[in-house]
């Protein structure tokens, strides 16, 4: 089955610049309302009026938000609903990797999404008089493998999967679908910045045969857009990486009932 874009108002953080700009871009495209948000007021602005120019100044806004702070995702939420009414569908995408200020990062790209996912239920779930809804959280292969060079950032990501797959257990109540979608590297700052030089395992060499083989935002915003309109894969992960078919992580079963 395949859920509508058009007419929908989306919300995606730290999308400012990078993969998250590249989603707003893609749903835009697609007939939603868009709501672009990020820390980076000036870049955010910016992007918001190359999208209006393109798009309609009506179709796009931009609302300056911290993920990290709770009264900055509390109107982040407000503001889009007095804005177009209503939110349909969001995408959590606002992250970084910062081993040296790891308890930021875990700020950022867990206790940030997860409380942007409970805002979401909030204001969508059925059982509190929401219409229902969906939302794409960014993980990462990462969060799906070890790694060496960035080991907190790899645990953010695995509890960025387990999260979203746990909501699937309640969809059936809030009909607000959860799924996440685990990119390879992608060409952004973030990648770019990624260096973890003098590690046994994970030689620059090695670092500079991953970077060969960089997705480009384009391709994770297509995947975002594909989990919105598939109603029928709730709490599944998607993997996208150069090296195999595009397709949904098939986590082995654990219980033998
Ligand atoms: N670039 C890559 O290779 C991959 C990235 N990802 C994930 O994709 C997401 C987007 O990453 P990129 O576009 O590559 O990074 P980026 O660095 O280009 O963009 C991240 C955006 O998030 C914003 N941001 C940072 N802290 C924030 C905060 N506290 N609140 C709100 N916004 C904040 C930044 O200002 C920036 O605009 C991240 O969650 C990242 O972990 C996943 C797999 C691969
Ligand atoms: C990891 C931070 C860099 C970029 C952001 C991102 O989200 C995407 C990363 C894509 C690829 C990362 C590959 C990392 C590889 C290394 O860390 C190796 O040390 C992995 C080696 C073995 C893993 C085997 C296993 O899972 O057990």
């Amino acid at each position: 089955m395949t859920y509508d874009i058009k007419g929908k108002t989306a919300i995606v953080t730290g999308s400012a610049r990078g993969i998250g700009k590249c989603i707003c871009s893609d749903l835009l495209k697609k007939g939603a309302n868009v709501v672009v948000s990020d820390t980076a007021e000036d870049v955010g602005n910016e992007t918001t009026a190359e999208f209006q120019k393109e798009f309609g100044e009506s179709r796009v806004v931009f609302i300056r938000c911290n993920v990290t702070k709770e009264e900055d995702l509390q109107n982040l939420y407000s503001k889009a609903i007095a804005t177009f009414g209503y939110v349909d569908i969001v995408v959590n995408n606002a992250g970084i990797l910062n081993e040296e200020n790891w308890k930021l990062m875990m700020e950022i790209n867990v206790t940030g999404l997860i409380r942007s996912c409970q805002l979401a239920l909030d204001n969508m779930s059925t059982k509190n008089k929401g219409k229902g809804g969906v939302v794409v959280n960014l993980a990462s292969v990462a969060g799906l493998m070890a790694g060496e060079g960035s080991k907190v950032y790899h645990a953010s990501k695995h509890a960025v999967y387990g999260y979203t797959r746990s909501q699937y257990l309640t969809q059936g109540t809030d009909n607000v679908r959860f799924n996440c979608v685990c990119p390879f590297l992608v060409d952004t700052a973030l990648a770019q910045d990624w260096d973890n030089s003098n590690r046994t395992f994970l030689t620059s060499d090695l670092i500079e045969k991953l970077k060969a083989h960089m997705l480009k935002t384009e391709d994770i915003a297509e995947a975002v857009i594909f989990l919105i309109e598939d109603e029928s894969n709730a709490g599944k992960a998607y993997l996208v990486t150069p090296f195999q078919k595009w397709d949904y992580y098939e986590q082995p079963s654990v219980l033998p009932f």
